[in-house]
């Protein structure tokens, strides 16, 4: 199970996601261009310390991080607010790369297209979207649970 940040737009949630990640073993991509430099000093605030234990992992465009999933036949799992699926009524599957999108955007309709599957937390009428950190960890927590890696952790 990884987490994939497509363009992020805000330091804070990149770093809130890292720690997130750091504490339950699951690595990070960072899809580029960002909206700002991957940097200690633009992340430390959010990521802490943890961040030293965090697995980064870069990609230079949407096509490297696409040509790195297709080779390693891991299924894209997109959370978006456009899905009609719920992420709750999904089976997720220890492979599963969960690709959150842009703060400002989400992800593009030829990057949506290339999901596997697209997930969508159930909100309340009339409200846009949850935080992009706190949906990533909506998400990976259920996913989590399913394939059961919560059981690796102490
Ligand atoms: C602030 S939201 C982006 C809102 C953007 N206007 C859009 O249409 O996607 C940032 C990201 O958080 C995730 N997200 C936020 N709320 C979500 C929800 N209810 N269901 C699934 N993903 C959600 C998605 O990956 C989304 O692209």
């Amino acid at each position: 199970m990884d987490l994939a940040l497509y363009q992020p737009d805000i330091a804070a949630n990149t770093g809130t996601l890292l720690r997130l990640g750091a504490c339950m073993g699951v690595p990070v991509h960072v899809i580029h261009p960002a909206g700002f430099a991957i940097s200690q000093r633009n992340l430390a605030r959010s990521g802490m310390d943890y961040l030293d234990r965090a697995a980064l992992v870069e990609h230079a465009s949407f096509a490297a991080f696409r040509a790195w999933q297709q080779q390693e036949g891991r299924r894209l799992v997109l959370l978006t607010t456009k899905a009609s699926g719920s992420a709750y009524a999904a089976t997720y599957a220890p492979g599963d790369v969960l690709l959150l999108g842009r703060e400002s955007a989400g992800v593009p309709d030829d990057v949506a297209d290339l999901a596997d599957l697209r997930v969508r937390i159930p909100m309340r009428p009339g409200l846009r979207s949850i935080n992009v950190a706190l949906a990533g960890a909506m998400v990976l927590g259920e996913a989590m649970r399913q394939i059961g890696d919560f059981t690796q952790l102490s």
